[in-house]
């Protein structure tokens, strides 16, 4: 069973081996990643940013990005990280056929790789923005409450920040994800103080302590942090 404890200021969730732990092991995981398989176009995907070096989400993550497009009928999604389109096409495809993504990256090289990946996969140009910018700078352009959905996968140091605009972005019943919620195992190890480690930590108790947000811990992929906003 876990609770919320403190650890340096931050909330913490801490482990209380008195009850039967879960005994989920790595191979279970595995299971857990490829119990829905990818697409053709979503695994050369996956591929491609991986040759080019960049992290895109994990299979699973990706299902569950398209599960929870499709829960919230998403319509408007706002996206940080657009790296060369992973997300995006998972998202995509939980979503309606008239749904957008508002997708932000600095680096508009990995944009134009996400442009060719959403044309192969037949989405129309009109239902993609892709915005090359510093996250910081665009999101407070957005509009309040105008969105179903923001997903979080862009500069981990801007967590905290990340999260407080999408408090203001989304409408009610609208959905926060966060990507690396759990970062390479690290945000559980009380002993790891990097910046990256204890910014997401902030992240996740800043959601966790939103009263107006109700959160959801994934330990899929490299963790998600799910929250609907009241
Ligand atoms: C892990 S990749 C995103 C992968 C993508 N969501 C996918 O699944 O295909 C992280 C992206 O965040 C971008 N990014 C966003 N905000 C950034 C910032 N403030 N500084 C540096 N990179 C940033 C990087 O350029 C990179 O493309």
């Amino acid at each position: 069973m876990m609770t919320f404890g403190s650890l340096g200021g931050v909330t913490q969730p801490s482990i209380h081996t008195s009850s039967t732990p879960l005994a989920l092991d790595t191979r279970s995981w595995g299971y857990a990643e490829d119990f829905v398989q990818p697409d053709e176009l979503l695994r050369e995907a996956r591929e491609q940013a991986i040759t080019l070096g960049l992290e895109p989400i994990s299979n699973g993550s990706a299902t569950a990005l398209r599960f929870l497009a499709h829960l919230v009928q998403a319509r408007a999604i706002v996206e940080v990280g657009t790296g060369t389109g992973v997300s995006g096409l998972a998202l995509f495809e939980g979503m309606g056929t008239d749904g957008i993504i508002t997708s932000i990256d600095p680096e508009p090289e990995r944009q134009s790789a996400a442009r060719a990946e959403f044309t192969k996969a037949g989405v129309r140009s009109n239902r993609f923005r892709l915005i090359a910018g510093n996250p910081l700078d665009v999101l407070p352009k957005l509009r309040d409450g105008a969105y179903d959905m923001v997903f979080i996968n862009g500069d981990k140091l801007e967590y905290v920040e990340y999260v407080a605009q999408a408090l203001r972005l989304l409408r009610h019943g609208g959905v926060v994800v966060l990507n690396n919620a759990l970062w390479k195992n690290l945000v559980a190890d009380p002993d790891n103080e990097d910046d990256e480690t204890v910014i997401i930590r902030e992240a996740l108790a800043a959601v966790a302590e939103t009263e107006e947000f109700t959160p959801l811990l994934l330990p899929v992929g490299d963790g998600l942090l799910a929250a609907i906003k009241a």
